[in-house]
C-alpha cells in the first residue's frame, strides 16, 4: 500500500510541470488549487454514493480516484505523503497508549 502510494506520489510530483495536453496531473494543476480541491470533493461524494448503494466495485474505483486526487492536492500544498502517514502512526501510538491504560484500569 505504502509503496504504491509513494510511487504514485513521485509520479504526480514529476508530472505537475508536464505538458497539460499530455498529462492529466499537469492539466488539473494548471487549473489551480481550487479546481483540484473541487475534484477531490466530487470524488468524495461519488465514493459516498457508491457506499450508500452498496456498490462494492464502484466503491473500489471511487476510492482509487479519491486517493489519487488527494495526492494531487497534497503535492500542490507541498505536503509529503510521509507527513500524513506519520500523523496516522502518531495517532495509533496515542490510541495504543490509551487502550493499554484502559486495560490496566487507569
Ligand atoms: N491514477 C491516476 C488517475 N486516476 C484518475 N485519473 C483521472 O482523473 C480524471 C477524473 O475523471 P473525471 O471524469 O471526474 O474528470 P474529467 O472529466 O477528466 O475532468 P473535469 O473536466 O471534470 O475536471 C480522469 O480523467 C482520470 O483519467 C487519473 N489520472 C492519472 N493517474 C495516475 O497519474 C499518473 C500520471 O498521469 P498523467 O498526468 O496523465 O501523466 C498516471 O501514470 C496514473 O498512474
Amino acid at each position: 500500500m505504502r509503496a504504491t502510494l509513494f510511487n504514485l506520489e513521485r509520479t504526480i510530483r514529476q508530472r505537475r510541470q508536464a505538458d497539460p495536453d499530455q498529462s492529466y496531473v499537469a492539466k488539473l494543476t494548471a487549473r489551480g488549487r481550487g479546481k483540484i480541491a473541487q475534484k477531490l470533493g466530487e470524488e468524495a461524494v461519488e465514493m459516498v454514493i457508491a457506499a450508500m448503494a452498496a456498490d462494492r466495485e464502484g466503491a473500489i474505483g471511487e476510492s482509487a480516484d479519491l486517493l489519487f486526487h488527494l495526492l494531487v492536492l497534497l503535492a500542490d500544498l507541498d505536503i509529503a505523503l510521509d507527513e500524513v502517514l506519520d500523523e496516522l502512526d502518531r495517532r495509533e501510538g496515542v490510541s495504543g497508549i490509551a487502550e493499554k491504560a484502559s486495560r490496566k484500569g487507569d
